[in-house]
């Protein structure tokens, strides 16, 4: 008996719908080279030359399949395909089917997984090749959730020289296709480079304004004057890609579903109805906004419309009024353009990072001005929490920490967190409890509750080290802070992965006072690395952090942090003390949240197979027009 472990995206797919994939029959095909292999795999149909490649989603293990010769073999007929299929089990296994065979396994795996599509990423970043927070962490690994999958992948970002992770945008080439846009009252030719990999077509757009020192949205001066000009250049760039660039031979083509993430991409679905779909084209494509933060909105002075590109009748979609408070003075019109604003009215599907966030930007509170639309916008939005990147992010195996460790044996983890104490020179002291924060240093993040607090938290036998960039005020009171408090604080400003995944291993606790957060990745970063959330109970950290509670499970415990509320210094130091006591006294309850948090199913699978149920919901309706 031959047995192979393989998953697929199709067999996901069906788990979601409520079936067990289990329960379906497997299976099986006689092969030219004499074996028989299951083929409920994901087959790169748009790659469908000869030199066929058989995607499987290769970190997936879900099911396994007995293969026995005892079944009729199913004739082969003389003209045979041969591919490779990487399976996690047996490696690369050469197969030859019949081109009929062919089409069956298509078919077959094209019923399985619903609607296989062609997924146009569109995101001002994309880690590895640029990342300045969690929206890059998220175009950088779901587009490789839903190409494992069997969808057809592109994601289109800017091509960042001189910027933070040149090496990696540097490996991808050029297409040799140039388009000239229109807008900003001039022709700007742009060029298209791509990578393909992880069953992703990786494709940046060059163009002279992405190429400047800095991060790709400002310097040491702040934000560039330009950004308005750089993301319209990429949304009318994504929208050329799927027409022009033949990717693996063949363009992407016309029937896409656009998923545009955040202000930055969001000129996109105004640019499918007002620029496209008047003639006839893009009539057959849908579009989703992903919103991973409201606070920003891609807001200019009106005077700016005409420079967009868009017909003058599209005004109205992004017209926007300020408030009579926040005007300059009291002959301020207070008219502007909101590019997010635009999204909101013309996307087909609009979706949040967490089904916390899907309901707060619905209110006044959390609604930063949008929320009245978006209530009216209430029956096509949707949260689906992110996932993160278990290979990038696993103590068993993370190339950046000293140790690993696993839910199994913990023992890497004091190793980690000692090292981190000697590199940072604190005294290096298994005992003590070591808390962290990781983030951009912005009014979001609550760091201004953290500075208030500090001068309380240090009281106690601890020490804190914060990792960040962004308001120069923070980043000097980090600095202030570490010189008065030696041989407790430690400030590192600035941005560095690296040091991001040590101190994740490295800490006992993450504190993450967040005064909203969409999602929040880095309480499942902690989680994973057994380093425990304290957070502010609010949007995603209240959906993913589980409240500790020490008598639930007949005394065994639950929860995988502390959450707090409200939003206040007192309450915030309540849940610190909580949890380094709970360190300190209760070394078996500690263990306990530490492994459930490591033991929770943090991959992308459930929201890639989310986020295909919105897009088919998106395929249902018609498009957005006015
Ligand atoms: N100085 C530094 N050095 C190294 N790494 C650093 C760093 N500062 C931040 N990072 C990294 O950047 C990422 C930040 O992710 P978050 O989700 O916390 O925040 P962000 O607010 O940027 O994202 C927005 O989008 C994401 C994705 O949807 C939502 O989760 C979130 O709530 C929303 O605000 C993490 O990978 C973190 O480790």
């Amino acid at each position: 008996m031959d047995v192979l472990h393989v998953s697929c995206g199709a067999v996901a797919a069906s788990s979601s719908a409520g079936a067990n994939p289990l329960d379906r029959a497997p299976r099986r095909r006689r092969t030219g080279s004499g074996r028989d292999v299951m083929f409920p795999l994901s087959v790169n149909r748009w790659r469908d030359d000869l030199s066929l490649t058989w995607c499987t989603a290769q970190r997936r293990n879900e099911a396994s399949y007995a293969l026995e010769d005892k079944e009729d073999p199913e004739t082969v007929e003389a003209e045979e395909l041969t591919g490779r299929i990487e399976l996690p089990s047996v490696g690369s296994t050469e197969v030859t089917m019949s081109e009929d065979e062919y089409e069956d396994v298509i078919e077959e795996d094209q019923a399985q997984i619903g609607i296989r599509l062609n997924i146009v990423f569109v995101t001002a970043e994309a880690a590895p090749y640029s990342k300045t927070g969690g929206l890059g962490d998220v175009c950088g690994s779901l587009p490789i959730a839903l190409a494992d999958r069997g969808h057809r992948v592109m994601v289109v970002s800017p091509r960042y020289l001189h910027g933070v992770s040149d090496v990696n945008i540097a490996r991808a080439a050029d297409v040799g296709s140039k388009i000239k846009i229109s807008c900003f009252g001039g022709e700007h030719e742009v060029a298209f480079f791509q990578e393909y990999r992880a069953g992703v077509d990786w494709v940046f757009v060059d163009h002279p304004s992405y190429r400047r020192a800095g991060n790709p949205y400002g310097d040491k001066y702040g934000a560039y004057g330009d950004n308005q000009f750089r993301f319209t250049l990429l949304c009318h760039a994504a929208c050329e890609a799927p027409l022009v660039l033949p990717l693996g031979g063949f363009t992407y083509g016309e029937k896409c579903l656009f998923l545009v993430n955040d202000w930055h991409a969001a000129l996109v679905p105004v640019l499918l109805s007002a620029k496209y779909r008047p003639y006839g084209v893009y009539k057959d494509a849908r579009s989703i906004l992903a919103i991973h933060n409201l606070a920003h909105q891609g807001v200019e002075p009106d005077t700016t419309f005409p420079n967009l590109g868009l017909p003058s009748e599209w005004y109205g979609a992004l017209e926007w009024v300020y408030p009579t408070w926040s005007r300059a003075h009291a002959l301020d019109p207070g008219k502007a353009v909101n590019i997010l604003k635009a999204a909101i009215v013309t996307a087909d599907r609009i979706v949040t990072v967490s089904q916390g966030y899907a309901w707060e930007i619905t209110t006044p509170e959390g609604g930063n001005g949008l929320d009245e639309l978006l209530r009216t916008r209430k029956r096509v939005l949707n949260g689906i929490t992110n996932g993160i990147d278990v290979d990038d992010w696993d103590p068993a195996s993370d190339k950046h920490i000293p140790f690993h460790y696993s839910v199994a044996d913990l023992s890497g983890k004091v190793k980690c967190k000692m090292a981190l104490q000697k590199e940072l020179g604190l005294s290096i002291r298994p005992d003590c409890p070591l808390i962290g924060f990781i983030g951009r240093l912005d009014m979001q993040k609550g760091t201004d509750l953290i500075m208030s607090a500090m001068p309380d938290l240090l009281q106690d036998d601890i020490q804190f080290v914060m990792l960040g960039s962004g308001d120069p005020g923070t980043e000097q009171w980090m600095k202030a802070s570490e010189s008065a408090h030696r041989d407790k604080f430690r400030g590192w400003v600035g941005f560095n992965v690296s040091v991001s995944h040590r101190i994740t291993a490295g800490c006992d606790i993450l504190l993450m006072p967040s005064r909203f957060e969409p999602c929040g990745l880095n309480q499942l970063y902690a989680m994973r690395y057994g380093t425990v959330p304290v957070v502010h109970c609010t949007g995603g950290l209240r959906d993913t952090v589980e409240n500790f509670n020490p008598y639930a499970d007949e005394g065994r415990g639950e929860g995988t942090g502390w959450t707090f509320s409200p939003l206040s210094k007192d309450s915030m130091l309540r849940a610190v003390k909580v949890a380094t006591r709970t360190y300190r006294d209760h070394s078996v309850s500690w263990e306990g949240i530490m492994k459930r948090g490591m033991a929770k199913d943090l991959t992308w699978d459930s929201a890639a197979a989310q986020y295909e149920q919105v897009a088919q919901w998106a395929l249902v309706d018609p498009p957005y027009a006015r």
